[in-house]
């Protein structure tokens, strides 16, 4: 009976597999162009044959967005297309009677989901879920997306609503040059690529205008400050403070023009990124004056001299390692930059507190790979602190009613 069943079933596999691959010619071969199916819900048989041809095909014909259902599937461009971002065309689907109608686009998205709040009878919060693969172009969609909120949710109805919509509008866009330079970094899938989640909120009032945005991020790569692959880079702003800080700021941060920072790798790649004064632009519109940027310049400084740091190995394990090489400067410099008294610190990754009951303490010589480890530490809760990106958004993105994330 097993066999009776298994030969039933192998028999009609077979033959399900010949009428499959029928309908897969005749589809391939059919009259309507590949290209012109907008919708893959519209693609028949679906196979992962049919719809890679089709979106192939779309590509082929820069057609970077289909449907597929309810979702949009975007197609990275690898190449500038600004005809697609215009204001001009967000006006025309913010304009259009139904949307959807239009070509697939991520402002289709847009505008549902700002009808859907706007909707009178009964308005819903709304969330839209960017996801892919590194590379695959969701930071580039995020933007998209709130490039065409700060656009449409501007329809002001007095000139104090408007300086406020225009203000928070900025602030959305200056926001991410500053988050990309401090979560961002060059990998080998993607030389933008965020090391980070996001979860972006943007509030409306009663009359759809934006009044206050709000961010949480979650899980920054914070390894990368003291470990990168080969042919990977660190956090952009890393490389933004070696190449664009001005005589007097290296002076200060004690960043000699060609000094070697072991956790700077690959610094003669020049990426686009690597714009200092776009961040320190960025930053000053979002109110972080040039004296707080320095305080936060310095420490970055004093990160990349404490992990030119070496440790030797100790031959007598009851004795603390010895420091190689240059490592007596790097120390007292990062120790300066960092605001840190040397001893402590040079003590601190060196020496570990191990108390036992309340009453005993033990100081015990750390390995020289344990130095290695607790420096990394330091590193890595030190930028976390120093980051960024929870400041901007929670001390100074928002303006009227926004939460502040964590
Ligand atoms: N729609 C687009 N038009 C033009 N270029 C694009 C588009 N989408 C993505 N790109 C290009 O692809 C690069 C990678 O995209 P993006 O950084 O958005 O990927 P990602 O999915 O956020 O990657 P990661 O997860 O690594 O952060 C961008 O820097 C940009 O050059």
């Amino acid at each position: 009976m097993l066999q009776q069943v298994y030969g039933h079933s192998s028999g009609s596999g077979a033959q399900g597999g010949e009428s499959l691959r029928e309908d897969l010619r005749e589809f391939l071969s059919g009259e309507a162009p590949l290209h012109q199916l907008d919708d893959l819900t519209k693609v028949n048989p679906v196979t992962l044959e049919t719809v890679l041809r089709c979106l192939q095909a779309r590509y082929a014909a820069d057609t970077f967005y289909t449907n597929a259902g309810c979702t949009l599937v975007a197609l990275n461009p690898f190449k500038p297309v600004p005809q697609l971002y215009s204001p001009a065309l967000m006006r025309e689907y913010h304009a259009a009677p139904q949307p959807q109608k239009l070509k697939p686009h991520i402002f289709t998205v847009g505008e549902q989901t700002y009808r859907n709040v706007k909707s009178l009878t009964e308005p819903v919060n709304q969330s839209v879920i960017v996801s892919g693969e590194s590379g695959a172009g969701k930071t580039w969609t995020s933007r998209c997306l709130m490039k065409f909120f700060a656009v449409v949710a501007a329809s002001p109805t007095s000139w104090e609503s408007h300086r406020i919509t225009e203000r928070i509008e900025q602030r959305i866009l200056n926001s991410n040059p500053v988050m990309e330079a401090f979560g961002n970094a060059c990998t080998l899938r993607n030389n933008n690529s965020s090391r980070f989640g996001k979860f972006i909120q943007l509030q409306l009032n009663r009359a759809q205008q934006m009044t206050g945005a709000a961010v949480q991020t979650y899980l920054l790569e914070k390894t990368r400050v003291a470990c990168q692959a080969s042919s990977e880079r660190n956090f952009h702003i890393f490389y933004q403070i070696c190449k664009g800080a001005s005589t007097d700021e290296r002076l200060q941060w004690h960043l000699p023009e060609g000094a070697a920072f072991s956790w700077l790798p690959n610094p003669e790649r020049t990426l686009e990124e690597d714009c200092f004064e776009v961040t320190r632009e960025a930053m000053l519109h979002l109110g972080i004056d040039t004296p707080t940027q320095n305080n936060i310049f310095q420490v970055l400084a004093g990160l990349l001299h404490l992990g030119n740091i070496r440790f030797a190995n100790s031959e007598d394990e009851a004795q603390p390692c010895q420091l190689m090489g240059d490592a007596k400067c790097s120390i007292r410099t990062s120790a300066l930059l960092l605001q840190l008294p040397e001893d402590p610190l040079l003590e601190t990754l060196r020496i570990r507190t191990i108390r036992a009951g309340r009453q005993q303490v033990f100081q015990k010589p750390c390995s020289r790979a344990e130095c290695d480890t607790r420096r990394d530490c330091v590193a890595k809760l030190v930028y976390a602190r120093r980051n960024m990106q929870s400041r901007v958004w929670s001390g100074h993105l928002s303006t009227t009613r926004t939460t502040s994330p964590a």
